[in-house]
């Protein structure tokens, strides 16, 4: 089979990472908006994972003319009433991961552990020029910790607890979070479908 192309409409470094190694095994190859100079920033103007994503996806695909998967992800805390949401990126203002979890603690400090309830989601969306569209959706629940632990992944990593593997996502190795990631999920049902999408 030759090799197919696409854009994957993401200028998170960690992201980016996550989807190249995840797209290894199906033959495809991978840039994203840093192999590119020339594009606008893409606001996310939407109020749901799904719009956002297809905004980044759709706006990619018209300026590049090459099929394009966008996520749009978060992190849902239960006591906060599903912040910080869409808005996980920039919860402290400012696209700084340590700034938001920071502010994450803060919110959490008078939360006993029994209440500390949280997932992350992901809504992936992939597009062709010709406008033809494939949607899916994944999610891993855990729980927040009082203190950061471990250094991989990004984001809010360092205090999302798995119990299947009893470690945060920063503690696990980029295969171990593949595996069970929001990220992993949705795109795994995304790939089973890309055949199929890729001749459409
Ligand atoms: O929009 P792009 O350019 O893809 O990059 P972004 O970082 O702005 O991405 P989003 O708008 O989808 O916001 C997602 C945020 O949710 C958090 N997040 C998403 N997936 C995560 C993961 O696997 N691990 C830790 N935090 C994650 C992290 O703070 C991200 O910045
Ligand atoms: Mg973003």
């Amino acid at each position: 089979m030759s090799s197919r192309h696409i854009v994957v409409a993401t200028k998170n470094p960690g992201k980016a990472r996550e989807f190249r190694e995840l797209f290894a095994s199906k033959n495809v190859t991978v840039q994203t908006l840093a192999d590119f100079d020339q594009l606008p920033t893409i606001e996310e103007t939407g109020t749901t994972f799904e719009e956002n994503a297809t905004i980044k996806a759709t706006a990619i695909s018209k300026l590049t003319n090459l099929p394009v998967v966008a996520d749009d992800s978060g992190l849902v805390v239960a006591a906060l009433n599903g912040e910080p949401g869409i808005y996980s990126a920039r919860y402290a203002g400012d696209h700084d991961d340590q700034a938001n979890n920071r502010k994450l603690l803060a919110k959490l400090s008078a939360v006993p552990d029994s209440q500390r309830q949280a997932a992350f989601h992901t809504t992936l969306v992939l597009v062709k020029p010709n406008g033809n569209k494939l949607v899916t959706e994944g999610t891993v629940d855990g729980k927040i910790l009082t203190t950061p632990h471990g250094e991989n992944g990004f984001g809010y990593d360092p205090l999302f607890w798995v119990p299947a593997f009893n470690k945060t996502m920063a503690e696990m190795t980029d295969e171990e979070k593949n595996s069970i990631s929001h990220r992993g999920r949705a795109l795994r049902k995304m790939l089973v479908q890309f055949d199929d999408w890729w001749e459409k």
